[in-house]
């Protein structure tokens, strides 16, 4: 299996790591548009190899899609990380040309590739793939909800004190401060989380989970890398191996929850043809208004683009 990942930046160059050392594929491309850097990070991980023993080939190429050709998946993490004080929403100029140009590039050497956006404001920017590239909707695909989940789930574990692991949890919506997280569908090792964690606190987690990426901009001045590159990774895998696992990804709505006019994080099944199946949750009434709120969010954003 050949991956392409687009942005040797903060989050592609540790996606493509991730990608390298579990041996998720057999071929690594990483492409920038920087002189050198994705050649540089490319032979960086490559000599790694010998140490973390593993053998899949990274290759770095600047600008060069010819390299790229035949891929299975391209990850698209080029464009501008925000910086303290802006909204993912500010970065809609820039990084929507940067995604139209890398999308266009890349489909014309990989047409049968399924993409994984993660460049901001990511809902809109796997709409613009979308619409660039004409593929079908089960093929162009957004990274969030893995991240926005793990966040909250590495939330929980240490409020809790227990393994990460043992939290299983559903997030939905746009990757924003208006995400929905849902509770009801939260669980430690099997025992509902409000069992377990009292109302005021688990709201506590759910606001920080909202803002998880702003709280990681005013930490570092730039946006997060290691839980979005492994959680892109994550995603690739799903697909090249085929496993058929349950993620919320950011998809175009077609009728499912009674939406089929914008890009939203769903829970779904990711296999090798990329989204298998949406999963519709029956959601109450309160969790289904959240949804509502996040959705006209993401559609006045969707609208920007537009014009
Ligand atoms: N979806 C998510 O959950 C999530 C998480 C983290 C970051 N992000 C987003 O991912 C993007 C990348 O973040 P980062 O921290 O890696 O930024 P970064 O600045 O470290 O890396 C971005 C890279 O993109 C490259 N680039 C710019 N234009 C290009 C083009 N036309 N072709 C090829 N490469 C190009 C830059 O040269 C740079 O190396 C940002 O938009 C950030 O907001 C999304
Ligand atoms: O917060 C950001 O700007 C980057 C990313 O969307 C994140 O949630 O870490």
């Amino acid at each position: 299996m050949k991956v392409t990942v687009v942005g040797a930046g903060n989050v592609g160059a540790t996606c493509a790591d991730v990608l390298a050392y579990r041996e998720i594929a057999n071929e690594v491309v990483l492409l920038d548009i920087k002189e050198g850097v994705a050649e540089g990070k490319a032979l960086d991980i490559w000599q790694k190899a010998p140490i973390n023993l593993y053998d899949t080939r990274t290759i770095g190429s600047t600008n060069d899609y010819e390299k790229t050709a035949g891929s299975d998946v391209v990850v698209i993490t080029s464009g501008l990380p925000r910086k303290p004080g802006m909204s993912r929403d500010d970065l809609i100029s820039t990084n929507a040309g940067i995604v139209k140009t890398v999308t266009e590039n890349v489909i014309k050497h990989s047409p049968e590739a399924i993409l994984i956006i993660v460049s901001n404001p990511l809902d809109v920017m796997t709409y613009q793939a979308h619409i660039s590239s004409k593929f079908p909707r089960t093929r162009v695909i957004g990274m969030a909800g893995i991240l926005d989940t793990a966040r909250y789930r590495a939330f929980l574990a240490e409020e809790l004190n227990v393994s990460p692991k043992d939290i299983q949890a559903v997030l939905m919506g746009g990757h924003g401060d208006t995400m929905v997280p849902l509770p009801r569908y939260t669980t430690v090792g099997g025992i509902p989380v409000t069992e377990l964690v009292d109302a005021e606190k688990l709201e506590a987690i759910i606001e920080r989970t909202k803002f998880g990426g702003g709280e990681l901009v005013k930490l570092m001045g730039t946006s997060a890398w290691y839980a979005p590159g492994s959680a892109a990774a994550q995603m690739v895998e799903a697909i090249v191996r085929d496993q058929r696992r349950v993620f919320p990804v950011c998809i175009k709505l077609e009728g499912e929850y009674g939406i089929d006019d914008c890009y939203l994080g769903v829970p779904v099944i990711l296999g090798k043809n990329g989204v298998e199946k949406v999963i519709e949750l029956d959601l109450d009434k309160d969790e289904k208004e959240l949804l509502a709120t996040s959705r006209k969010h993401v559609l006045e954003v969707m609208a920007v683009l537009d014009k």
